[in-house]
């Protein structure tokens, strides 16, 4: 009896000493294997190697796990297929973190910093076309003043690409939005930027050119008119037509074809002035207009097909500059800051008549191609080819009216804006062989914005 009972006490033993000692080694095997793998931005990537031999990467803060959990086979051997699995499994959890954080409100996302004006100075603006080239620069400048900024845009030459910087910014609000439809918001200030200004974008669609000029107009109008708001328009030098005076003072009336291939541009604008004195007659709408000159700089579109990124790209990419006619037509161009500065200071002017905003520096065609090549350094022809029909040949602001009633005119030499510019440029035909790389590239000119445009489109199609 003695004997069975001591057998049966040795078997509880060993079978105890076997159940710890699994124990143990099970523990021992987990806790070998957990380890901390990664550091992302605040969260914390982790690797716990579970019973099943597989690894599962928690993702979480310093407070405990708050997102997923991806498995993979921790028995595989890591071949190329594994690691490759698991750097993209790490992009996605990285991503996903951003928006987690963005999610639960703590923006990662850094703004520049703007002046902080209280109820009384701070303004609520309306900027439409506040996503193209000479809005987004305005936009720019009105945030970092420290005023509410409101941008409507229908993105046919915006991008939102151009403020993408603001969004999700206190004071910023992005508007998808055509103004040919009326528009109810109130504001104490509006830019009313909204038209294509490129030649062969108003061109494009003269009916929609000649409806955004009349009609979105009318509805800003209305709008100032309703809120009380005071409102810019933006005009143009292409009021004056292919002028006969010269350089051209607000007071000269111009001479404009009404019906050439310009005209849905330059007539929809002389209306968009005429109705603006109506309304600030008949309504007291305050209104201030500015025609504005030949402007350049970064965010022109690669695709814009006026001259300076014409020129631009051509060179840098050695290609024959294109010049249309025998290039002795001139235009005098602004930098893009120096006419921002302009509409600021004529919107917070007492002058309610019209104003030339521009860089009376006036340069013939042919030269400007020179001069842009010779910046850029590369070897392009110059070439020249039909004249456009109705172009002006020659413009030149008088700005006696600004350097009088807004004391302003333009500080940037041609000089400085076009490295700028030629900088932009270049960057962007970086940007986008780097993207399209392994695109099919379809043979582009670059004169032909739309079809361009067009060919793109049939390019994402296929
Ligand atoms: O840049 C602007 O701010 C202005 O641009 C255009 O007016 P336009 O001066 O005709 O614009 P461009 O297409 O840049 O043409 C300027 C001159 O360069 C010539 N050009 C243009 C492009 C090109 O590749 N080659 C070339 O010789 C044109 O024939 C024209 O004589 C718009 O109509 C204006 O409203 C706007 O204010």
């Amino acid at each position: 009896m003695l004997r069975i009972y001591n057998g049966v006490k040795w078997m509880k033993i060993v079978f105890c000493s076997a159940v710890c000692a699994t124990i143990a080694l099970c523990v021992y095997h987990n806790w070998v294997h957990a380890k901390e793998l990664d550091m992302l931005g605040n969260g914390v990537v982790k690797v716990h190697r579970s019973k099943h031999l597989r690894e599962d990467i928690l993702y979480g803060d310093r407070d405990g796990v708050t997102a997923i959990s991806l498995s993979h086979n921790a028995n595989q051997k890591p071949v190329d297929g594994n690691i490759k699995d698991l750097d993209e499994a790490k992009a996605k959890i990285r991503e996903l973190e951003m928006r987690i954080k963005l999610l639960e409100g703590g923006n990662p996302r850094r703004f520049p910093d703007v002046k902080f004006l209280n109820y009384r100075t701070r303004k609520r603006i309306l900027v439409t076309g506040g996503a193209g080239f000479v809005g987004s620069h305005l936009v720019d400048s009105l945030m970092m003043e420290g005023h509410e900024v409101i941008v409507v845009d229908n993105f046919f030459t915006g991008r939102k690409r151009n403020v993408e910087h603001w969004i999700g910014h206190e004071n910023f609000e992005l508007i998808h939005h055509d103004i040919v439809n009326p528009l109810f918001i109130e504001v104490d200030e509006i830019y009313h930027l909204a038209s294509p200004a490129s030649p062969q974008h108003y061109m494009f669609n003269p009916v929609k050119t000649i409806k955004t000029n009349t009609v979105g107009t009318i509805n800003m109008l209305g709008l100032a008119k309703r809120v009380g708001a005071r409102v810019l328009i933006a005009s143009t030098s292409e009021v004056y037509g292919d002028p006969e005076v010269h350089p051209q003072p607000e007071t000269y009336w111009g001479h404009v074809n009404p019906i050439g291939p310009r005209a849905c541009y330059d007539e929809g604008k002389r209306v968009s002035e005429s109705l603006s004195y109506a309304y600030a007659k008949q309504e007291k709408v305050q209104v201030r207009v500015a025609r504005i000159f030949n402007t350049y700089g970064p965010r022109m579109h690669m695709n814009d097909g006026r001259v300076v990124s014409n020129f631009i790209l051509q060179a840098l990419r050695n290609e024959d500059i294109t010049i249309y006619g025998h290039g002795d037509q001139t235009r005098s161009f602004q930098y893009v800051s120096d006419l921002v500065e302009g509409l600021t200071a004529l919107m917070a002017s007492n002058y309610s008549m019209p104003v030339n905003i521009g860089n009376p520096v006036e340069y013939a065609i042919k030269d400007f191609a020179k001069k842009i090549r010779d910046l850029v350094g590369g070897r392009s022809r110059l070439t020249f080819s039909d004249a456009v029909e109705d172009d002006p040949q020659r413009r030149k602001p008088d700005i006696t009216v600004a350097q009088t009633q807004l004391h302003w005119q333009p500080k940037v030499t041609l000089q400085q804006g076009l490295k700028k510019t030629i900088d932009f440029f270049h960057k962007e035909l970086l940007r986008s062989s780097h993207s399209n790389r392994n695109m099919f590239q379809p043979e582009l000119s670059l004169t032909n914005p739309i079809l361009n445009a067009k060919a793109e489109q049939v390019e994402v199609k296929r």
